[in-house]
């Protein structure tokens, strides 16, 4: 069944967005990003191989969630479709794109980044959005700040989210996730390096990095608790009080 953008934004608290320039690349990689912890994955239109990239990751790797991301065209959303996407993620949103999504039968995280685009969103009935590019357009000071008017929104910062400031954007009551590229560096998919992806998606996943942004000192009893949540968004939200 196709997930919600909110059950995709709940999965996991870092979607790695991957730039997949050959499609052998996308199996291992995948694989090693779901062996970190990591599940959601969000595959850029910036490469020629990108949708042979999500078809081989939805046959071979049914452990992970496989999105398309730079949806920017309307055409898109159906390509995305065929190739066997879950989801799509857009840096922007338009209403045509919104409704190319929906007859796709797909959920899409479209990109905004003033009050008016999430105002435009909310008129077809979006309140998961993602926050592009988050560190150019204020980062955890605007998050906080559109937090006034929009308070049932919930944001997906991407765009300059890196291991040093990830969990000042996960602490914050309207973050459910972050997006970001540094999971997968270009330097590690051309030499094949997948222990070193697993590393680095071990360093930022699971209930963790959730419990330190709202913090909590690691307390085993606390987290088993929410770990059996049908939502993990709303677990994550009862870890921040
Ligand atoms: O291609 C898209 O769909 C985008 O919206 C852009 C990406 O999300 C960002 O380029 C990731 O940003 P970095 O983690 O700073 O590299």
């Amino acid at each position: 069944m196709t997930p919600t953008i909110a059950e995709v934004m709940g999965r996991a608290p870092v979607i790695p967005v991957l730039e997949i320039e050959d499609r052998a690349q996308a199996v291992p990689l995948a694989r090693a990003l779901v062996a970190g912890g990591l599940p959601v994955l969000e595959v850029t239109l910036r490469t020629g191989a990108a949708l042979e990239a999500v078809a081989a990751i939805r046959r071979e790797v049914p452990e992970a969630l496989v999105g398309v991301g730079t949806v920017t065209r309307v055409g898109h959303c159906r390509e995305a479709a065929d190739a066997g996407a879950s989801f799509l993620v857009s840096p922007g949103v338009t209403e045509r794109l919104l409704a190319a999504a929906e007859a796709a039968g797909l959920g899409l995280l479209p990109g905004i980044a003033t009050a008016s685009e999430i105002i435009l969103a909310g008129e077809a009935g979006l309140r998961h959005l993602k926050f592009f590019p988050a560190e150019a357009n204020g980062g955890t000071a605007a998050l906080r700040a559109l937090r006034g008017p929009f308070p049932d929104v919930r944001f997906c910062p991407t765009g300059g989210v890196r291991p040093q400031n990830f969990l000042d954007y996960l602490s914050l009551p309207n973050v459910l996730c972050v997006g970001g590229s540094w999971l997968a560096p270009a330097s590690a998919l051309a030499a094949g390096d997948w222990d070193r992806i697993t590393d680095l998606a071990r360093q930022v996943s699971g209930e963790r990095p959730r419990a330190l942004a709202a913090g909590q000192p690691w307390d085993d009893d606390a987290l088993s608790s929410v770990a059996g949540e049908e939502d993990p968004g709303a677990a994550a939200e009862d870890l921040r009080g």
